[in-house]
């Protein structure tokens, strides 16, 4: 478990980070969204050991971070990550276990084993230029893997990828989530929604909100997407029965709320646009996480 107990962090006048307070237990994948210079990156070198609390504490299962007990359990792979041009991924990946103590034998073997779990054992004798995008960024993922850590923190792991390679790694993320807390950076709430139930939002250096897991209240939600913007879609579906509320959340997207005992309202819903011919783009159970957080 890593936690932050009223972390500030300072560089000379400039407060990045002021009092966080956040506990991150082993689990499922987790989000800290922000926007360019909200601290993410500081939050990340915090957690890592690289640098120190201007005040407050980071502790990694109970102790002080850095500590000996926390080497091989945390991994983190910063944004800027590169591979060296100059040799194949297998002996790449290769320098770093022998950093992390690995015998060479042993090393041949995590380097199969984390370039088995990325998809890219049979690439192993390339070097990085004959790889797609993807494949690096699936690569330096690898490198992460090493020595089987129980908390990766990745930095910005989709930045600068395009929708496929993006979609690509998110699903290798999820794929490794049962054995790997993993904890995601990035400054688009839209890319780690689907991916992340626990997201924690940074502004100006401080946590601003926090989503649980999941809505557990006598209330359901419903997000519509249309194909088209429709002024009165209010009237159209006010004789659902169930229905709560229906706020236009932005162009052309709903967010519809219902009694959640009413376990028909989906069908009754659909059977009312079908007979009304309007065309829907999307329809999905639950709030958005934008939705869930900015409500
Ligand atoms: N070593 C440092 N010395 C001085 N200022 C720093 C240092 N590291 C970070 N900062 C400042 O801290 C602020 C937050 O930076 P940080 O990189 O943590 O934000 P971020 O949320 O990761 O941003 P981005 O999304 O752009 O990477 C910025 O104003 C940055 O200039």
């Amino acid at each position: 478990m890593i936690e932050l107990k009223n972390v500030s962090k300072h560089f000379a006048s400039n407060k990045v980070l002021i009092d966080v307070s956040m506990t991150i237990p082993s689990g499922e994948p987790v989000a800290i969204i922000g926007p360019n210079g909200a601290g993410k990156t500081t939050l990340f070198s915090l957690i890592s050991g690289f640098i120190s609390p201007s005040s407050g504490e980071v502790l990694f299962d109970g102790k002080a971070i850095p500590h000996s007990e926390q080497f091989g359990k945390l991994a983190v792979l910063p944004q800027d990550a590169q591979l060296d041009p100059r040799f194949t991924i297998e002996k790449q990946l290769a320098f770093f276990s022998k950093l992390q103590g690995f015998t060479k034998s042993e090393g041949i073997a995590e380097v199969s084993r984390v370039l088995g779990l990325v998809g890219l054992l049979e690439h192993k004798t390339k070097k990085p230029q004959e790889l797609s995008h993807g494949m690096r960024k699936r690569a330096c993922i690898a490198q992460s893997l090493i020595g089987n850590p129980s908390f990766v923190l990745l930095d910005e792991a989709t930045a600068g990828l395009d929708p496929v390679h993006a979609k690509e790694v998110r699903e290798l993320i999820a794929s490794l989530s049962k054995d790997i807390t993993f904890i995601l950076s990035s400054h688009d709430l839209a890319e780690l929604e689907r991916l992340c139930q626990r997201v924690f939002v940074f502004e100006a250096g401080s946590l601003k909100q926090y989503s649980g897991d999941g809505d557990t209240t006598s209330q359901a939600y419903l997000t519509l997407r249309l194909k088209q913007d429709l002024d009165n879609l209010d009237n159209v579906i006010a004789e659902l029965n169930g229905l709560r509320n229906l706020k236009v959340t932005q162009s052309r997207e709903y967010l519809i709320e219902y009694d959640a005992s009413v376990t028909d309202f989906d069908i009754q819903l659909l059977q009312c646009l079908h007979q009304q011919s309007i065309a829907y783009q999307q329809i999905y159970n639950g709030k958005t996480l934008e939705n869930q957080l900015f409500d």
